[in-house]
């Protein structure tokens, strides 16, 4: 493979898991595993600098805020941190610091804590509200939701504007507290205590918030008029003062060497804590050297994040089994003996495929060192093969389906066994569960066990028979109601009106999820267009790469998603786009043509222009009289110098995200 389909092909799978990570809260793959593709990825493109692309998300931080909350642009972007996994990684953050800044460096060392990155803006000593990460430059209000967090000071002594960031957590014993509950209520599990946080502070509703006992540490002070601080960890102390929760133990260290001191302490000593550290945070203490260094476009040059190493026991394979996925994937299992790792009981850990098991040779019975990479997904590491006693047993990957019972196959060049029969009914299953579930036409009271009835009693063959069964056919299945029948019908035909995207997210395209689904829906209008697309107008999309565009093109080609997509249209299920982006945000850019030119210092073009449209306005690429404002950056050349002479009025990032953060046209209106 050439350096630049590699280039592509990390992109996509980048992208893609960042989807399934910060938006639907349910990673595929370790930490480590994603880490790794960002490390190959920042290689290649350092190596071959000519090839790197603007939507690389070695660019950006990865989240996107979801169009279910109101949308805040920070006044200060929210960033990332880059990563340290070792003291020599420590050491030459260390040397580039000292070379780029003037004095002697001293550093704050903190709990990296585990949960969900927060900013809180206070006015005049009130909370005025808090925001998620987002994309870093757009995050999610969720100030209702964060009030509910009792440490959090609703008022402070502090007139001045003082914007915070924070982690909102939750202690160790009250994750054991919520899973039990859910336990018992026969709910999912919360796969760790980020996942908890995150989930919980993104409900719509706030009482459902007001029940998961969250905390808050308090970690950076963003931004406050008129202060004078000249360092971090003064900033800290003043915070402590004011009645924030500041993230605890802290410390000042006076040199790197002091610095892998103390992270070495805590590497042995975290367990103690009451609540889940996944690293170490060091930054540089003095707020003018802070400066000196500044940021990229991802996290601040002046802090790391040192990552521990994950957790490893030693517990026994009692057997392996075998599920059958989506797209027929065949993936093996280890039923393990239930062992305490990084704060849960695993008894399960995926063995990936066929290869996998055999490189480590994983038999039935083994005594394995099992760890929680990233503290999420379980991973069999290796094979204690001086504990072997005789009693283990090879494991083959099955050669006919266990659902369908048709063979499998396993194409050359890839990992994955499969089962290749496209009326398997676990492909179909679990096609179908994924096309009702909540991210795909959102078909409310449809869930797995009246999927499975249905299926079982022939009545759906595919996802478009959904849209053809009646309500006869329903009430006579187990456990339904007059009731609940009558609303289930209403919910199927309510989804026909979906707005494309889910459409597409539901008919499981692969490498396509929600992401994916809305950038076809926004540039194609209509379903005919993207299936009568070719593979070069596919791979010219924004954050579209060969591989993705490939899987487009080769899933309209086939005859049997055509044939499911006329019965979908037969039937009226919508296949338009209808752009109902941020339906939520106030539209105060409304009827205003907006200009953009020069490089922002933050923003990029297409974060600018997001803002821009979300609320309202037209970004339009020439300047006339009738432009409304005209946003510039550094280096900004022609356009200026028209907007000049025509006296149209030219603002600045800071002014524009300023005016982004009015809540009606009338008040943008009267600062312009
Ligand atoms: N498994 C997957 O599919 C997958 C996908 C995407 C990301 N990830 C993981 O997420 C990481 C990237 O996530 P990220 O951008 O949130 O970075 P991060 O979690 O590695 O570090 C940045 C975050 O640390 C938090 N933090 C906690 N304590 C802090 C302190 N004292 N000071 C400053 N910050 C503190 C902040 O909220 C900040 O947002 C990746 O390295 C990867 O490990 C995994
Ligand atoms: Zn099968």
């Amino acid at each position: 493979m050439s350096i630049e389909n590699r280039i592509n092909e990390l992109i996509d799978l980048i992208n893609y898991h960042n989807e399934k990570y910060y938006n639907q809260d349910e990673p595929e793959i370790t930490d480590m595993e994603y880490d790794d593709l960002m490390k190959e990825l920042m290689k290649l493109e350092e190596e071959n600098p000519n090839l790197k692309k603007v939507n690389s998300p070695t660019n950006r931080v990865g989240g996107k805020p979801l169009d279910k909350f109101e949308q805040i642009v920070h006044k200060i972007p929210m960033l990332s941190l880059s990563n340290a996994y070792s003291s020599q990684d420590l050491k030459d953050f260390d040397k580039r610091v000292r070379g780029a800044v003037s004095g002697h460096v001293e550093y704050v060392v903190e709990f990296k804590i585990d949960g969900l990155s927060v900013g809180l803006t206070y006015e005049n000593g009130v909370f005025e509200k808090g925001a998620t990460r987002g994309n870093g430059i757009i995050g999610e209000d969720i100030s209702k939701n964060l009030m509910t967090v009792k440490s959090i000071p609703l008022k402070i002594k502090e007139d001045n504007e003082l914007v915070v960031r924070g982690e909102v957590y939750i202690s160790k014993e009250n994750f054991k507290k919520v899973n039990e509950q859910q336990e018992e209520m026969d709910l999912q599990l919360f796969a760790n205590p980020r996942n908890l946080a995150a989930g919980s502070l993104r409900q719509l509703d706030s009482k459902l918030t007001a029940k998961r006992p969250l905390d808050i540490f308090i970690f950076n002070l963003e931004h406050m008029e008129d202060n004078n601080f000249k360092s971090h960890s003064e900033s800290l102390e003043f915070l402590k003062e004011l009645g924030f929760e500041v993230s605890p133990n802290y410390k000042i260290c006076k040199d790197i060497e002091g610095v892998i001191e103390h992270i070495e302490y805590w590497t042995e000593n975290r367990g103690n804590l009451g609540f889940e550290i996944d690293g170490m945070v060091i930054k540089v203490n003095n707020l003018s050297q802070r400066d000196e260094m500044g940021f990229t476009a991802k996290s601040p040059r002046w802090a790391i994040a040192y990552k521990f190493p994950a957790e490893k026991k030693k517990t026994k394979i009692l057997d392996i089994v075998v599920e059958v996925g989506r797209t027929g994937t065949i993936t093996p299992t280890a039923i393990l003996e239930p062992v305490r790792l990084a704060g849960t009981t695993v008894s399960r850990a995926t063995l990936h495929n066929e290869d996998y098991i055999k490189q480590k040779d994983i038999r039935i019975n083994d005594i394995v060192l099992v760890q929680k990479a990233g503290d999420i997904i379980p991973q069999v590491l290796e094979v204690i093969k001086e504990e072997r006693s005789g009693e283990e047993s090879e494991f083959n990957m099955p050669n006919r389906c266990p659902v369908c019972l048709e063979p499998t196959l396993r194409i050359e060049g890839e990992a994955a066994v499969k089962c290749i029969n496209m009326s398997c009914p676990a492909q179909i299953r679990r096609g179908m569960i994924h096309f009702v579930s909540r991210d795909a036409m959102n078909i409310d009271g449809l869930g797995e066990s009246i999927i499975t009835l249905l299926l079982n009693q022939k009545i759906i063959q595919d996802v478009a028979d959904l849209y053809y069964i009646n309500k006869e056919d329903v009430i006579n299945l187990e456990r339904m109601g007059e009731k609940s029948a009558q609303n289930l019908m209403k919910s199927i035909e309510k989804s026909k009106k979906n707005d494309l995207w889910r459409l597409i997210n539901g008919l499981g395209i692969k490498y396509v999820g929600v992401k994916g689904a809305k950038i076809l829906a926004s540039n194609f209008d209509e379903l005919d267009s993207i299936i009568n697309s070719k593979v070069e107008d596919l791979i010219n999309l924004e954050e579209f790469g060969d591989i993705m565009a490939n899987s487009v093109f080769e899933f309209f080609k086939e005859e049997k998603n055509l044939n499911v997509i006329n019965k979908l249209r037969n039937v009226g299920v919508n296949t338009k786009s209808l752009k109902e982006k941020n339906s939520d945000v106030p539209k105060i850019f409304e009827g205003m043509k907006i200009v953009l030119t020069g490089t922002l210092p933050t923003l990029k073009r297409n974060d600018a222009k997001e803002i821009i449209e979300s609320r309202g306005g037209k970004s339009t690429s020439s300047v006339s009289k009738s432009t409304t404002f005209v946003l510039a950056g550094e280096e900004a050349g022609s356009k200026l110098t028209k907007a000049n002479e025509l006296g149209v009025k030219v603002i600045d990032e800071e002014t524009f995200l300023q005016l982004s953060n009015l809540d009606s046209k009338e008040e943008v209106q009267s600062k312009l």
